[in-house]
């Protein structure tokens, strides 16, 4: 594309809108931008245009200019302004795990994202991890302060292990015991970027709002912030994971667990051990206690869901700023009500945030807020099979699938799970085994129920133990997004107000 640049002087730096007003074709926001001129009488800005479902393009205009001196003021003054923008990174640590999702890890980040990083003036310094675990050890030992923030190419584990390294070292360097159910954990500034190479993604398309490499490399480039809740499960006194996405006991549980056997298939291994694990229908007892949030205004039966500067999540991040400053005063939380169901449930899911992904578009629970220091909590008890799949094609679509009398769900802020099996521990567990095998079955011919304990699936990986105790930190760290923007559903606004962000 063409365009010839306005005559006359471009405007002082003072604002970045001024010149937009100039040279109508070029809105230029005040917070982005990137500049890449070719010829002395030529320039080009390179730009983002946004298109629909949240995706973003990278597109460049070409100027010219018959007067060299004007073209080297433009050039000059974009480049000022590109430099006063102080939210995007200027240098960045990569960790690519080539063995993620398709095993494409590698070659997105060489192709689609390496020359946008260099396009925006962005120095990298790359690892190709060699084993699982790589990251997140590193970040341990490296600079962090180097970098302006770390960036992940790979799906929800690979995000999982660079936010474990990131708020384990923050801990640690601030001398806080992880193992402590109760610390204050310290807030990790340093944001974390997600190049969706994965299976899931669930996190990258819970945040963006699409699971597209360009579209998460660009939201890097302009520099954007948005804070995220932080689980922290523990058992018995000791740390095990946070988590962001999904902390799923019983139907999500036994699909990992089955489908990690299964990871030479790629992410088709979900829908194998999915279906599997739905025709096995297996309902586990327990107990579940949670503490409701009474802090946050909305609710998951809520029709609005989070978006782009959300005003239930800026709520919250208030009263935590004051709740900081209130530190050192002993904390309330521990005398507020905790509620207990006792029962039988073939899924506890519990997500920080709508854990929308491109199997489950608007997510498990599309009211979750991702920064407003609470989880939903869904209890689907024991139905039938037919129920059961009511439920998890309303996951799929626009129903809804808290409608339903055996589904519950709950917006929390701490919760804890002990499965009847572990509640009986103590005496033996194989006269336990035999003795409740053989009331199963005789009260479930088709044998639908387990003796055996489930496993928690924590945001893609399985947890060792199957009591825990989980506690939600608000905003406990920040990614290079912005929450997912409302949608435009004029047509002509697309192709209007399209040159909206510098490169
Ligand atoms: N070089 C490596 N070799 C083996 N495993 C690795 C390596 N690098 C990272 N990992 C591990 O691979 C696991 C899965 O990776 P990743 O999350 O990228 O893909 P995925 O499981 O296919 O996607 P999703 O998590 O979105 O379902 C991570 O938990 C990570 O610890
Ligand atoms: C009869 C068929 C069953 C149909 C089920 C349809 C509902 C799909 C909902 C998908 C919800 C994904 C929640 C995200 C979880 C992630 O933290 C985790 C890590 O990537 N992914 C999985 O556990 C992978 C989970 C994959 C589940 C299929
Ligand atoms: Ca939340």
């Amino acid at each position: 594309m063409e365009r010839q640049l306005p005559a006359g002087r471009p405007p002082r730096l003072v604002s970045s809108l001024g010149l937009g007003q100039r040279c109508s074709e070029v809105t230029l926001d005040q917070e982005r931008g990137l500049l890449a001129w070719r010829h002395p009488r030529r320039g080009g800005v390179y730009y983002v245009k946004k298109a629909r479902n949240h995706r973003w393009w990278c597109r460049d205009v070409t100027f010219w200019c018959v007067d060299e001196n004007l073209c080297n003021q433009w050039t000059q003054a974009l480049k000022e302004l590109l430099e006063m923008q102080k939210c995007r990174p200027k240098r960045l640590l990569v960790y690519i795990n080539p063995y993620g999702g398709k095993r494409q890890g590698k070659r997105i980040y060489e192709q689609k994202v390496a020359p946008l990083f260099s396009l925006a003036s962005i120095s990298t310094d790359v690892v190709i991890t060699e084993h699982a675990n790589h990251a997140k050890d590193n970040l341990f030992e490296v600079n962090i302060n180097k970098y302006d923030g770390v960036v992940c190419v790979g799906g929800d584990g690979m995000f999982s292990e660079v936010m474990h390294g990131l708020i384990g070292r923050m801990q640690k360097d601030s001398g806080i015991d992880q193992n402590n159910p109760k610390a204050p954990l310290v807030q990790c500034n340093i944001r974390i970027g997600i190049i969706p190479a994965g299976s899931t993604d669930c996190v990258c398309y819970s945040t963006v709002g699409i699971s597209d490499p360009v579209t998460s490399a660009l939201h890097i480039i302009v520099g954007d912030s948005q804070p995220l809740d932080v689980s922290s499960v523990h058992h018995n006194n000791t740390f095990l994971k946070y988590s962001v996405s999904l902390l799923g006991y019983g139907f999500y549980g036994d699909i990992l667990k089955d489908s990690e056997k299964k990871r030479w298939m790629g992410p088709m291994r979900y829908d194998y051990s999915g279906f599997k694990t739905f025709l096995s229908h297996h309902y586990y007892e327990g107990t579940i206690s949670f503490q409701p949030a009474k802090h946050t205004l909305g609710s998951p039966r809520d029709k609005d869901s989070c978006r782009t500067g959300c005003y239930i999540c800026k709520e919250s991040e208030q009263q935590l700023a004051e709740q900081q400053k209130k530190c050192g005063l002993k904390n309330e939380e521990d005398e507020e009500e905790w509620k207990v169901i006792k029962g039988k449930f073939l899924a506890i899911n519990a997500v920080n945030m709508s854990c929308a992904c491109p199997r489950s578009p608007k997510g498990l629970s599309p009211a979750a807020h991702l920064a407003d220091g609470s989880a939903d909590l869904i209890l689907v008890r024991k139905c039938s099979r037919f129920d059961f799949l009511r439920h998890l094609v309303r996951n799929t679509n626009q129903n809804d699938q808290f409608d339903f009398s055996f589904v519950d769900v709950y917006r929390v802020k701490s919760f804890q799970f002990t499965s009847k099996l572990s509640e009986d521990n103590g005496s033996n567990v194989a006269d336990i085994g035999k003795k409740r095998f053989g009331q199963f079955c005789r009260d479930h011919p088709a044998c639908c129920c387990n003796i055996a304990d489930s496993t928690w699936n924590c945001d893609g990986e399985t947890l060792d133990s199957s009591a825990i105790e989980v506690r939600v930190h608000c905003q406990l760290m920040k990614l290079f997004a912005r929450g997912i923007e409302e949608n435009c559903k004029d047509e002509a606004a697309y192709s209007h107000s399209s040159i909206e962000h510098l490169l």
